[in-house]
């Protein structure tokens, strides 16, 4: 009721904050808007689940995000397509997994660092009462 929906507010204000930090991590900037499968033709012959930045803030909005867990899995699903389309070899397939590798770090320090573990646990069992 009340208290759910209180904590779930809460829990997009700290998810939009965290996307919006990302997003204008010029760093991430591969990582703001879904690939673009007109130049990259074969992009889902490679990768069955596109995510990007964009999305994952269009699902806060949303309310898709019920736990910060949620919102990290969706982090996850942009570093694996990265490592899987970008293979080591050449030197811009290079420049994108080690940016995946950075965002996978940066994603899991700021939730170490910034979301109360009390707080998610309540997300957490809020989302099963629902
Ligand atoms: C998260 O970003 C990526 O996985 N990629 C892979 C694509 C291949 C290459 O770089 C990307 C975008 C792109 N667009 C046009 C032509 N070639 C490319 C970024």
């Amino acid at each position: 009721a009340k208290y759910e929906s209180n904590v779930f507010r809460e829990l997009r204000i700290f998810l939009r904050d965290v996307i919006n930090r990302l997003m204008s991590d010029r760093k991430f900037c591969c990582f703001v808007k879904p690939v673009n499968l007109d130049e990259v033709t074969d992009y889902l012959d490679v990768v069955t689940t596109p995510m990007d930045f964009s999305t994952i803030a269009d699902k806060i909005d949303d309310g898709s995000y019920t736990s910060a867990a949620q919102f990290v899995a969706d982090i996850q699903i942009i570093v694996n397509n990265a490592l899987k389309y970008n293979p080591v070899s050449d030197p811009l397939s290079k420049a994108v997994r080690h940016r995946a590798f950075m965002l996978k770090d940066t994603v899991d320090s700021i939730i170490d660092k910034e979301l109360d573990s009390d707080f998610e646990k309540t997300c957490e069992e809020l989302k099963e009462s629902r």
